[in-house]
């Protein structure tokens, strides 16, 4: 089984292509809908956070805003959380590696934003970065509501440059030209690395429709 990671930092199209893969019948591990669940009620992270962060738990789940506003302008900060999240969802992500390679799968997608900080890429065969304009990358993440300049920057800082994760990775998928081109970029991509299986069923959609 190969292992392929998808990483892009902030506003990059990550999610966006993760969805184009899976609509190539990719198995796709997503880090971030890991993290979601650790967090919602009942989530297996929820105490830890608590401990570490009385003011982010409200109602029994962790509220993602204040958690936010409390670590990215802080680097201690936010190791401790990293120091509670990274291993529960390194651990969800190896059972996913498991399941399908049992189940005999050729390739599948390991979604993760910090894959190079984390080391993830040392789970993969090859890594697609999801990369655009720093312009761009602005606009677009300056659109969500509750998105700030500040808070922009500050992520920003707390994640490899971008210029660094293009030199490590080994395909570079560029977003900034439409989505009907990202997604032919990234069957391209799959086609090299899976190239008996048809990669995909909805060939010719309209994707910048
Ligand atoms: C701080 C949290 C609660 C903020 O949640 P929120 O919903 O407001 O933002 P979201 O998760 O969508 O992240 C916004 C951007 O910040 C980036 N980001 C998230 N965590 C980190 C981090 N530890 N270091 C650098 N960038 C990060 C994301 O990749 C994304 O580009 C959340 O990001 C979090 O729990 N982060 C720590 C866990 C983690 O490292 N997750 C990322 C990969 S598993
Ligand atoms: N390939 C693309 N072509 C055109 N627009 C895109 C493309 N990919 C993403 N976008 C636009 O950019 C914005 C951010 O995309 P997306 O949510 O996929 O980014 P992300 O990298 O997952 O962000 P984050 O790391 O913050 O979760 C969205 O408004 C989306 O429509």
């Amino acid at each position: 089984m190969r292992v392929l990671g998808l990483t892009g930092s902030i506003g990059m199209g990550k999610s966006t292509a993760a969805n184009m893969l899976r609509r190539m019948k990719l198995p796709v591990h997503d880090a971030d809908a890991a993290v979601h669940r650790l967090f919602a009620t009942g989530g297996a992270a929820v105490p830890a956070i608590e401990a570490a962060f009385p003011d982010s738990v409200v109602e029994g789940a962790v509220d993602r805003r204040r958690l936010g506003s409390a670590v990215f302008s802080d680097p201690a900060a936010l190791r401790r959380l990293e120091a509670i999240v990274h291993p529960l969802v390194r651990a969800e992500a190896l059972a996913f590696l498991r399941r399908h390679r049992r189940a005999r799968r050729p390739l599948v997608v390991l979604d993760i934003p910090l894959l190079y900080e984390t080391g993830g890429d040392r789970l993969c065969d090859a890594v697609v970065l999801v990369t655009a304009p720093a312009f761009l990358q602005e606009q677009r993440v300056l659109r969500r509501p509750g998105m700030t300049r500040e808070r922009l920057d500050a992520v920003r800082a707390q994640q490899m440059p971008d210029r660094e994760k293009r030199r490590r990775a080994e395909f570079l998928v560029l977003t900034g030209r439409g989505k009907g081109d990202t997604f032919r970029q990234l069957r391209r991509i799959v086609r090299r690395l899976r190239p008996t299986v048809a990669t995909c069923a909805d060939e010719g959609t309209d994707l910048d429709a």
